[in-house]
């Protein structure tokens, strides 16, 4: 069996089947990020299925979170989580009490650390891309972007575009983030408005399946290129985009930034310099793809899942064509 990677998402879910849903979605997923990326790796995601409403306190998140590193170690290094939604390095860190196969540890402790910088950044370089092929020019000064979510990837990447001197408007579902809006001078608005803001990008950075053949139709922005995993609620909705000459980045490509550093780091072992060319790198691979898929009357998607076939096909070892996900259900959140 092929190594599978990717991180743990800590959530709240009404059923904790959605919570498995969820992570079949996103395990299969990581399974192209990790190919398009060139990583020797098949995709995996673990998730915790919260009940709706349930929080959990310092004991029992530790708690919680012997359990996951429980089942990842019962994998015998088949698995191997990082940080997602919900969770953090100071989380891997607990994880790795019980198991080596964790990435994203903090620094302190052998680890890369916070993958969620290395998002943002790659993140931005995609947003590059994109900006080259709509307006010209990569720079980002003075371009409008409306950010969906200000998380530890959102905020960094907001940040970021802010720095730029890019326009922005932006929101997220916590009201407390309305001070991080205020600090860049950005446009606070609610999450149905800022998708459908009138804007040059649009950067989906909080949960998946924001963009549904409705609020696909209600877009007013010229690209979506964002850091959100697993961000079209059916496969179609990539072409019903096209269909309207919105550029959609796959987010498997655009969110790459942070696996790309932890393993170059943790696993190949490359500076720090060089892992940061790696993920500076995503503005080239999304030239590529935008390129492709002109000369061949594609949508990026089919250029991206292609790009990724191509690459499953012709790799053995490790990489493979298969994902695994693991569910941990609120059960043992109750
Ligand atoms: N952390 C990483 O390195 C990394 C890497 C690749 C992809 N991603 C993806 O990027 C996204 C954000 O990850 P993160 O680590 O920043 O998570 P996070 O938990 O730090 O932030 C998520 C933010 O989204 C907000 N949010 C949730 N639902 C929302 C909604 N409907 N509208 C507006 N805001 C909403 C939350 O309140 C929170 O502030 C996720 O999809 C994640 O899978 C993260
Ligand atoms: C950094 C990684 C572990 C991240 N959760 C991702 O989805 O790519």
């Amino acid at each position: 069996m092929g190594r599978r990677t990717d991180g743990l998402r800590l959530w709240h879910y009404p059923d904790w089947r959605d919570g498995l849903t969820d992570a079949l979605r996103l395990s299969a997923a990581m399974t192209s990020k990790f190919a398009v990326a060139g990583l020797p790796s098949g995709g995996g995601k673990a998730v915790v299925a919260l009940p709706e409403g349930r929080e959990l306190d310092t004991d029992r998140r530790r708690d919680v979170l012997r359990d996951v590193a429980d089942v990842i170690a019962s994998l015998s290094g088949a698995y191997a989580t990082g940080p997602d939604v919900g969770t953090s390095p100071a989380d891997m860190a607990v994880i790795g009490k019980t198991t080596p196969h964790v990435f994203c540890k903090p620094a302190d402790l052998g680890g890369s650390g916070d993958s969620s910088p290395h998002t943002a950044q790659g993140a931005l370089a995609a947003l590059r891309a994109v900006s080259r092929r709509l307006c010209g020019t990569s720079s980002l000064g003075g371009r409008s972007f409306a950010v969906i979510g200000l998380g530890r990837v959102g905020a960094g990447l907001a940040r970021l575009l802010a720095a730029e001197g890019a326009i922005l408007t932006v929101t997220d579902i916590d009201p407390d983030k309305q001070k991080i809006s205020d600090e860049l001078g950005a446009v606070w608005r609610s999450p149905d408005e800022t998708l459908a803001a009138d804007v040059d990008i649009v950067v989906p950075a909080a949960l998946g399946s924001m963009l549904t053949s409705r609020t696909a139709a209600d877009l007013r922005c010229r690209a979506v290129v964002g850091p959100a995993n697993n961000q079209l609620a059916t496969p179609d909705v990539a072409d019903l985009l096209h269909q309207r000459d919105i550029i959609w980045v796959p987010d498997y490509v655009a969110s790459a930034g942070g696996v790309i550093n932890a393993i170059s780091t943790e696993l190949h072992r490359v500076s720090a310099d060089e892992a940061r060319a790696r993920v500076r790198a995503i503005e080239d691979t999304v030239d590529d793809l935008l390129d492709t898929a002109q000369r061949c009357g594609q949508t990026p998607a089919q250029a991206a899942s292609e790009l990724a076939r191509r690459r499953l096909n012709g790799t053995s070892g490790p990489t493979g064509t298969n994902h695994g996900a693991v569910a941990v259900p609120g059960s043992v959140a109750r």
